[in-house]
C-alpha cells in the first residue's frame, strides 16, 4: 500500500457532546482522489472540518505526512499543505478576480499564470469583481484561490452543487487536468455520486457517522446495488 499522505485512524469527532464521525479511518495516497459519498447529513462536511482542525476529535488521530496534526490549529494545517475549499465559496466580493487569487499566493507549482491556464475562464474575467461573477466562476475561483496556496491535498466540500450542466463540465475538466495530470491529491465531496466517481480512483461511503462502504471508484460506478443501498441512486 502507498504511504498515506493524509490519514484518519479511528476517528471520533463532532459538536459538542453530539458525536458525528465514530471510529473513521481512512487513507490517502500522495497524488490519490477520493470520493466521499452519502446521503444528507451522514458527516461528509464534518469530515473535511475535522481534516482543517475547525472540528475537534476526541479520540483516534489525523495525520499528515505521517506527523500527527490531531491537536494542530487550522491556519497552520494549512501553512502543512491541507487545502481547504469551502461550500460557501467565501470570494472577495470587492476584489478582482486577480486580486482575489493574489491575496492567496504562496510559492510553488501554482501561479497566476498556471492557473489561468487551467480556467481560461477566469483570464477572461481577472479584471471582474468578485460579486460580478456566475455561481459557476465563484466556484472556479474558489477552487483556484485555494490551489494558488500550493497545498499537497485539496478537500473540496460539494463544489458542483446548484451549477449548470456546462459549467459543471468545466469545472470536472480542470480538476481531472489538476488531479490526473498535476498529481494534486483530492478528498471531494459530492452529491453528484457519477461525476464524483469519474473523478476519483477510490471512494468512501459514510451511514451515520461511519464508513459503510469502500471500494475502487471505478467498481463502485458499476456497483448498482451498493449505489441504491448507501445513496438511493439507480444506475441509468
Ligand atoms: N455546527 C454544528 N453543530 C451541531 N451539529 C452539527 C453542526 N453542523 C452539522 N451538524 C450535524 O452533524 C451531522 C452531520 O452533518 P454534515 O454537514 O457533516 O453532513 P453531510 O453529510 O455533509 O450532509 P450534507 O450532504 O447535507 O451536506 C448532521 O446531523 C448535522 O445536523
Amino acid at each position: 500500500m502507498p504511504d498515506a499522505l493524509l490519514e484518519f485512524h479511528e476517528v471520533r469527532s463532532g459538536y459538542g457532546e453530539a458525536v458525528v464521525l465514530d471510529g473513521v479511518s481512512l487513507s490517502l495516497p500522495a497524488n490519490g482522489s477520493l470520493a466521499l459519498l452519502g446521503r444528507n447529513g451522514v458527516g461528509k462536511t464534518t469530515l473535511l472540518l475535522t481534516a482543517m482542525g475547525f472540528v475537534g476529535i476526541s479520540r483516534g488521530a489525523v495525520r499528515l505526512a505521517a506527523n500527527d496534526i490531531s491537536r494542530v490549529a487550522p491556519h497552520k494545517r494549512a501553512r502543512l499543505g491541507l487545502g481547504w475549499v469551502p461550500q460557501e465559496r467565501e470570494i472577495f466580493p470587492s476584489l478582482s478576480v486577480e486580486e482575489n487569487l493574489g491575496v492567496a499566493a504562496r510559492p510553488g507549482r501554482w501561479d497566476v499564470t498556471s492557473i489561468y491556464a487551467l480556467f481560461p475562464r477566469l483570464r477572461e474575467r481577472r479584471a471582474n469583481m468578485g460579486n460580478q461573477l456566475s455561481g459557476g466562476e465563484q466556484q472556479m475561483l474558489a477552487l483556484a484561490r485555494t490551489l494558488m496556496t500550493n497545498p499537497s491535498v485539496l478537500l473540496l466540500d460539494e463544489p458542483f452543487e446548484g451549477l449548470a450542466p456546462i459549467i459543471i463540465e468545466e469545472l470536472t475538466a480542470a480538476v481531472k487536468k489538476m488531479t490526473q495530470d498535476e498529481g494534486v491529491a483530492i478528498i471531494l465531496v459530492e452529491q453528484h455520486a457519477e461525476v464524483a466517481l469519474r473523478l476519483t480512483q477510490e471512494a468512501v461511503i459514510l451511514e451515520r457517522g461511519m464508513v459503510a462502504h469502500r471500494a475502487p471508484s471505478a467498481d463502485l460506478l458499476r456497483d448498482g446495488p451498493t449505489l441504491e443501498r448507501y445513496l438511493g441512486l439507480k444506475l441509468g
